[in-house]
């Protein structure tokens, strides 16, 4: 069963305490109370997610999530299932809520074992694994019988049911402190945090579940969460209706500037995409020698050739969006058709090369502009940016409002929870699985926001449509045949009807 739909609003881990803390101040809720919801809501999925469970192993931490993790114990134990807690930290440091829990786990008769004897505790077909050893509380690089046991967890075969993060994973930024838990499931509470879906979070989660821990709505209202999440549906109302006396100037005109030599197939891609995704017109401006190629394939296309030294003529009209970058390369043909691209002052969609150009500081007249949508995988975000890609990985929502500050415009920072930074606006796009690392995927996405740009769509509501649309097709595409082999324009036609 899928996921069901998360919240949108998404905080950072200091954030969720915050919550917490408001929960039990404002609304009066003890922390103990706090922690059994959170336990029995954990326990409640578990026995959904597996319902032929006979054995549950909780590792437990040294704070609340530990806690949790206790509850969640004495709760399977009161199931009659087979028990095991193992206290990784040692339960003499345990304090406040944690160590009510503790009792109260030792009271319904769970067997607590040290860490030093995780070795000994049997794994089979019907056990589940808890990971209650850090939540919001993670603030450095896992070690020791932490280290330990994450690894031995990640070696057995058994499930595992993340409790509020995956351990390891900071709940910031989507980075992973050292080593973490590969989780089938993971519950949050009270607020989902931002580091779930981006970076390595979508790893290490598998399905991301919610639970507001029946705190009141009002706690919310003193928290600003700086990221939202995105989706296709919550975008689609910015689609403009076709009336019946439509008619194709009113759908605006894609011109697709790239494909050097060797590299049509890109431009092609990104033209294709396009028209599928509802361009009035389209056209690719390109190597001479992909013309033909080209309007064989997809004769719908404009297609024109641009010699070295020559000018980019648009046919028939004025286009009113450039996709520019898709197998531009960075030869001198590329630099002089980034360089009258960038001349004019056509709202652009900038990928791949001209992002590289962009980087190197060539030819580009101006480089802020509002009405440019800047499309980079975090190795051109490294570029853009000059700084490594792990760097930029470390924590995405920084290195995705950095380039928005140096450029302008709209930043898409692609990769796994893609991040849509807009001059005052922060969105992940929770879509997108591992098939979609294969050549051209990007080439396809400039062609489908640049279409919903031409459509009048505002850059910032076409980036975030373009994507989500984007990765459910992709989802589409597996599921349709599988992860490998996924190809970049079998996306096309799912493209095509997720936005009908
Ligand atoms: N507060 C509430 O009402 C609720 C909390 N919930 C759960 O509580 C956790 C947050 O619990 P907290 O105790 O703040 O922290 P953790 O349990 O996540 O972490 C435990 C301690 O671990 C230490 N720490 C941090 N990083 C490391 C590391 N790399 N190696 C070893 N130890 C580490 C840290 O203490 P230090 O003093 O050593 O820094 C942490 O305090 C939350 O995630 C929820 O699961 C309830 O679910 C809801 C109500
Ligand atoms: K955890």
């Amino acid at each position: 069963m899928t996921a069901p739909e998360l919240p949108t609003s998404l905080y950072t881990s200091e954030q969720v305490k915050q919550l917490d803390a408001l929960a039990i101040e404002q609304a009066n809720i003890a922390g103990i109370v706090l922690m059994k919801r959170a336990g029995r809501a954990a326990f409640e999925l578990l026995l959904e997610q597996w319902p032929q469970v006979e054995s549950v192993v909780v590792l437990c931490g040294a704070g609340n999530n530990g806690g949790d993790g206790y509850v969640i114990a004495a709760l399977a134990a009161q199931k009659k299932l087979n028990v095991h807690a193992v206290a990784i930290a040692d339960p003499a440091g345990l304090s406040g809520d944690a160590l009510k829990a503790y009792n109260y786990a030792q009271q319904e008769g769970v067997t607590v074992i040290a860490g030093s004897e995780l070795n000994t505790v049997q794994i089979d077909a019907s056990t589940v694994i808890v990971d209650s050893l850090f939540g919001t509380g993670l603030s450095r690089e896992v070690e020791g019988d932490y280290s330990r046991a994450i690894a031995w967890a990640n070696n057995s075969a058994a499930p595992v049911l993340g409790v509020d993060l995956p351990s390891g994973l900071c709940g910031n930024t989507g980075k992973v402190w050292g080593d973490a838990i590969k989780c089938a499931a993971t519950i949050t509470f009270i607020g989902v945090k931002r580091g779930l879906l981006t970076g390595r979070g979508p790893a290490f989660t598998g399905d991301v579940y919610f639970d507001d821990l029946g705190v009141p709505a009002s706690i919310y209202d003193a928290i600003k969460p700086e990221v939202t999440r995105t989706s296709r549906l919550a975008l689609m109302p910015s689609l403009p209706e076709r009336e019946a006396d439509a008619h194709k100037g009113q759908f605006g005109y894609v011109l697709v500037v790239g494909g050097d030599v060797g590299m049509g197939g890109a431009a092609a891609m990104a033209g294709e995409a396009a028209a599928r995704t509802g361009a009035g017109l389209t056209g690719i401006a390109t190597q001479p020698i992909h013309v033909a190629p080209i309007l064989a394939r997809c004769p719908e296309l404009m297609v024109i050739g641009v010699a070295s030294g020559q000018a980019i003529e648009p046919v028939l009209a004025k286009p009113t969006v450039v996709v520019l970058g898709p197998g531009l390369g960075r030869d001198s043909w590329s630099e002089q058709m980034l360089q009258q691209a960038t001349l004019t002052d056509l709202p652009l969609v900038m990928d791949a090369d001209a992002l590289n150009l962009l980087a190197e500081g060539r030819v580009v007249r101006k480089t802020q502009r509002d009405n440019w949508v800047l499309t980079p995988h975090p190795g051109e975000a490294a570029r853009l940016l000059d700084c490594s890609v792990a760097e930029i990985q470390a924590d995405r929502f920084a290195a995705a409002r950095a380039i928005q500050t140096k450029y302008g415009g709209v930043v898409v920072l692609k990769g796994a929870g893609t991040i849509i930074a807009g001059a005052d606006q922060l969105v992940v796009a929770n879509v997108g699985n591992p098939g979609m690392a294969t050549g051209g995927m990007g080439d396809v996405l400039s062609g489908v926001i640049g279409a919903l740009i031409a459509q009048g769509l505002t850059l910032f509501e076409a980036a975030q449509l373009g994507v989500c649309a984007h990765g459910d097709a992709a989802d589409l595409a597996v599921q349709e045949a599988g992860v490998r082999g996924v190809m970049a324009t079998d996306l096309i036609p799912f493209i095509r009807e997720l936005l009908n």
